[in-house]
């Protein structure tokens, strides 16, 4: 018999309804009481749902009401002291961990947060000291356990990992030079022990130990950190499914075939073409593998009879009972269901699996393995052979004008006429800004006025026309906004755009939409990635129309906004038959006429925003040189096709750019948005150790809380990046956009930019 798993599943409820409990009983609107309740709900339904499609390894404990990782640190105790103390409820205490807390006394900002993998998907960074007092504040894992069981369901526990847990955390600010948060590792193990136990003795069979760090490049101690704790774990747990995903063990599987676990879950979605050896390497084992063929981080339907070949390989090597059926990663990249989408033609929605398809997809693979009989798996099987054989017709038809003028890109298309110091003199001329100049990210609140205009135009409520006039009255009144704070560079505020990527994709040829396709970024920000299907192209002006309107409502300059084509990539769905680099080229030509028409318009800077770039770096450094050779060329070429006097602007945010920075150099922005100040200013040491020669400005405070920062406090980041950077080079900004804030936050915040700004005027004059 082969089994089928799955790995984790979305959170955020087939009608978002986490998001709705969360920000209801953030608003004070919900008792904890009730949001528990919420939760329970879409926990429950999740269960049911995916054993319902004939899974049987369902997971429990992958729930999360902000972000699984913090979780983990709640229930383990790693709670920084500053969230201590102000005598909240433990739930308070963790989404003040996540999001901030400024009320009643409590100031506090949000922990650091990154990006998870490659992903889109961001989780709170734990942060460890020497004195962390680990214990088992609760033991997630048992409890939805327990109530998976009440709800009729047994379920396979998901817990994330000892070695990750300390890798993907940091060092607090205060400990010692040289602390390493592994070095915990013998102090973190007991509570591990008690955690499995405590599993093993409620009759739990299976318990899936997440180990994501196993697909990065190797720590020199992974091996023996590896051997030692799960030598020690391994007696007293559950039968372990120890976890890879996103990649490759690549020479990690050297040691991780000789763990004393009875399961070892492998990635074939991204890797597939580590089957063989990892084949190999377990064969003398006891090792159960479990085989992610069905893709956790597409939306793409799995052709089934490729997934079943590579099973069957599996059972040939290993024999069924050792083998089973899984989803390459959690679902949690991918939207609920596909059944809430009526908008797709018949056409595409054959197409596409979605978290609910996808575990049945891998049930169906298992039964066929098994030697099912059922006519039921029989048919699944066929409808599949039809869907993916028209499928593959689909992808023989493109755009052969696309293609062509992709073939006939030449470097120099991607060079800017002149280098940054001359182009600065011009621009300079042209702009005429002040030292310190002062600009915000693009968007400003994105109001409740705002999404119900855009739903009235959707519903048909209101004419385009009147749509139209409320966008404008809404871009002017951010402009006078900005005039009257004193902001030097200016934006539109982006009040058209329901999101920075689906804006763009639904106004370029070879994209579809869900309705309801869902899938969370950060906390209760959920996203809709646009699916590209088919060849790009721009079939009109995008942006064009409301820039030029908001620079003639001022007379400041008015900076346009655009989400680059590296972004658009990596937050879309990418088409599976052509290579990444090639939709980013399409991407970035169709992008390159728009910057062009801008600068036609009489729109003096135009910034490209690249938040994602850093998230498509490939996990191994092996292929990092190919992704950001194709990617930096991708952006160049976008922003390369205007006269020296266009200032082109780019923005980072999330991420940690130490490792790619000579990359961001090499883009050629003539000015470069960053965020920092979350992350300590740490990128200024990379400033330090690379330099940089184009204006930049790392993001002054953190806008993914709702949290006011003081003058005083901006100030001082103002001085601590002046002991690095010069001061000519500097701009005062926001480390993001403003849209998932509110105005009056947004007013306090911005008047504390500018004045901290004038400060630095005085003081740096
Ligand atoms: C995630 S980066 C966001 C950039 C965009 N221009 C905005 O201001 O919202
Ligand atoms: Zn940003």
């Amino acid at each position: 018999m082969v089994a089928s798993s799955v790995l984790g599943f979305p959170r955020i409820g087939a009608n978002r309804e986490v998001k709705k409990a969360v920000e209801a009983y953030w608003a004070g609107k919900i008792s904890a009481d009730d949001l528990t309740k919420a939760a329970a709900d879409v926990k429950k339904t999740n269960w049911t749902t995916i054993k319902a499609q004939g899974v049987d390894l369902v997971p429990s404990g992958d729930f999360s009401l902000y972000d699984h990782v913090l979780d983990h640190s709640a229930a383990f105790n790693v709670i920084p002291k500053r969230y201590t103390g102000h005598d909240l409820s433990p739930l308070d205490v963790y989404f003040a961990m996540g999001r901030g807390r400024q009320a009643a006394g409590v100031d506090v900002p949000a922990s650091e947060m990154k990006k998870w993998f490659d992903s889109n998907y961001h989780f709170v960074v734990p942060e460890f000291a020497e004195d962390t007092d680990f214990k088992l504040v609760f033991n997630k894992a048992l409890e939805e356990f327990n109530e998976a069981k009440a709800a009729g369901v047994v379920t396979r526990p998901v817990v994330l990992g000892p070695i990750s847990f300390l890798y993907l955390g940091k060092a607090a600010k205060g400990s010692s030079a040289g602390f390493q948060p592994i070095s915990l590792l013998p102090k973190l193990l007991p509570v591990y022990k008690q955690l499995l136990a405590d599993l093993k003795a409620a009759g739990v069979e299976w318990v899936q130990i997440d180990e994501p760090i196993l697909v990065l490049d190797a720590a020199q101690d992974y091996h023996t950190q590896f051997a030692s704790v799960y030598a020690e774990l391994a007696p007293i747990s559950p039968k372990i499914l120890l976890t890879s995903y996103y990649g490759r063990l690549d020479s990690n599987l050297s040691f991780v075939a000789k763990l004393p676990v009875a399961g070892l879950h492998i990635d074939l979605d991204r890797a597939p073409s580590q089957l063989d050896e990892v084949l190999a390497a377990i064969k003398p084992t006891n090792i159960v593998l479990s085989l992610g063929v069905v893709s956790g981080r597409n939306i793409w339907k799995t052709d089934l009879s490729a997934a079943i070949k590579l099973g069957q390989k599996a059972i040939d090597a290993l024999g069924a009972d050792r083998v089973i059926i899984a989803t390459s990663s959690s679902l949690l990249h991918t939207p609920v269901t596909l059944a809430a989408e009526t908008k797709l033609t018949a056409e595409q929605k054959d197409w596409f699996a979605f978290a609910t398809e996808k575990a049945k997809e891998v049930a169906t693979i298992a039964s066929v393995l098994s030697g099912s009989q059922d006519a039921k798996v029989a048919e699944a099987l066929e409808e599949n052979k039809v869907s993916i054989a028209k499928r593959r017709e689909f992808e023989r038809t493109s755009d052969d004008a696309v293609r062509k003028r992709v073939a006939a890109i030449t470097p120099d298309m991607w060079a800017r006429k002149s280098p940054f110091s001359v182009r600065r003199e011009i621009q300079q001329k042209a702009l005429n800004l002040p030292k310190f100049a002062t600009t915000t990210i693009g968007s400003f609140p994105q109001t409740k006025e705002i999404r119900t205009a855009r739903a009235k135009l959707t519903k048909g409520e209101i004419t385009e026309a009147e749509y139209d006039d409320f966008i404008k009255k809404e871009i002017e009144s951010v402009v006078r906004f900005q005039e009257k704070i004193g902001l030097d560079l200016l934006v539109h505020g982006e009040p058209e755009r329901n999101d920075m990527v689906q804006y763009f994709g639904e106004r370029l040829n070879g994209f579809v939409f869900t309705q309801n396709g869902w899938v969370q970024s950060y906390g209760s920000r959920y996203v809709r990635p646009p699916i590209i299907v088919s060849d790009v192209s721009r079939p009109g002006p995008i942006t064009i129309q409301w820039s030029s309107y908001a620079q003639s409502v001022t007379d400041k300059p008015m900076k346009g906004m655009l989400t680059g084509p590296v972004t658009i990539l990596n937050w879309s769905f990418p088409r599976a038959d052509v290579s990444r680099e090639i939709q980013c080229k399409q991407l970035s030509l169709a992008l390159r006429d728009e910057v062009v028409d801008l600068e036609k318009a009489g729109i003096k800077a135009v910034q490209v925003d690249e938040p994602a770039l850093r998230e498509g770096l490939p996990l191994r450094k092996a292929d990092w040189d190919e992704y950001l050779g194709w990617s930096v060329s991708s952006f160049k070429l976008a922003t390369a096709g205007v006269t020296d006097a266009l200032q082109t602007h780019s923005h980072f945010c999330y991420s940690d750019f130490d490792d790619i920075f000579p990359s961001i150099q090499a883009l050629d922005a003539d000015v470069i948005s960053i965020e920092a100040s979350k992350s300590d200013l740490k990128l200024l040491n990379t400033f330090k150790q690379y330099g940089y020669s184009n204006q930049i400005g790392p993001g002054v405070y953190d806008i993914h809380s709702p949290r006011v920062p003081s003058e005083e406090e901006i100030k001082e980041r103002i001085a601590a990046m002046l002991a690095t950077l010069t001061d000519d080079l500097l701009v005062i900004n926001p480390d993001c956009g403003l849209k998932t804030r509110g105005w009056k936050e947004t007013e306090a915040s911005l008047v504390n930019l500018v004045n901290a700004a004038r400060w630095a005027r005085k003081t740096y004059a």
